[in-house]
């Protein structure tokens, strides 16, 4: 998988380069190509963003820069196929939800690309030009507000590469996961590991009997109960 990122602060996304996203890029199993914006500015300031129209506080990044950031990207998709369009996501906290089912999705892509906006976001006209080309996505990582869409493109990538076979050793930890089908999307149970007794806490009976379906059945419950409490949208 080829990951591209668009950003203003380039080193927010050094993170990506350590343990195992790292070692998925030495394997060659994961390519990140991270671009600064600035790179498609030609003033002496290097500008990237401007006061809004019809006022208010605050910046709007420009479209220019975008724009030509993005006939770059295209241009490294090569002649354009009549296949399915490159993918590109721009985190927002207008942006649909970003979940499990996302990164599922995702990770069957063979490239992404995050355009990361910062100031109070990204002129609309190029979100509406990039249509044309990309199969765009604005995608909201949760319901606050951060100061650039870098910090949730790292959380997206994270969530998203993980799942890509081979970057996590144990594939079966994956299978049990919060969120994903096969945990029929119920959160998940708590987690014990030796000593089987530490600081008067004992961990619970059932774990220790080796007994496989008891300790199947006490995780679904435990799972049930905690998602019922937590997260009664998620039990459907
Ligand atoms: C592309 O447009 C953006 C992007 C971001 C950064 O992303 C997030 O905040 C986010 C992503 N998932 N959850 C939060 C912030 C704004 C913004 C909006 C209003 C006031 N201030 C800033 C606009």
């Amino acid at each position: 998988m080829r990951i591209d990122v668009f950003t203003i602060f380039p080193d927010y996304l050094a993170p990506l380069q350590l343990s195992l996203i790292g070692k998925a890029i030495e394997d060659g199993l994961l390519e990140v190509h991270v671009h600064d914006l600035r790179q498609w500015t030609h003033d002496r300031h290097r500008t990237v963003d401007d006061t809004p129209y019809g006022g208010g506080a605050g910046m709007v990044m420009k479209p220019e820069p975008w724009g030509e950031a993005l006939d770059a990207l295209l241009a490294s998709y090569g002649p354009i196929t009549d296949g399915p369009r490159p993918v590109l996501l721009v985190p927002t906290p207008s942006g649909r939800p970003f979940t499990q089912a996302m990164a599922d999705e995702l990770a069957a892509a063979p490239r992404i690309a995050f355009a990361c906006g910062r100031y109070e976001g990204i002129d609309h006209r190029v979100i509406d030009w990039a249509r044309q080309y990309f199969d765009v996505s604005e995608v909201s990582l949760g319901d606050y507000v951060l100061n650039g869409g870098e910090v949730a493109a790292l959380a997206m990538i994270e969530a998203t590469v993980r799942l890509v076979p081979g970057v996590i050793g144990n594939s079966l930890s994956l299978v049990e996961e919060s969120y994903s089908a096969a945990s029929d999307h119920l959160l998940e149970y708590p987690v014990y590991t030796k000593p089987a007794s530490w600081r008067g806490f004992d961990v619970p009976e059932v774990l220790l009997s080796g007994h496989h379906g008891k300790v199947a059945q006490w995780r679904h419950e435990q799972s049930v109960e905690i998602t019922s409490r937590r997260r009664p949208d998620l039990i459907t």
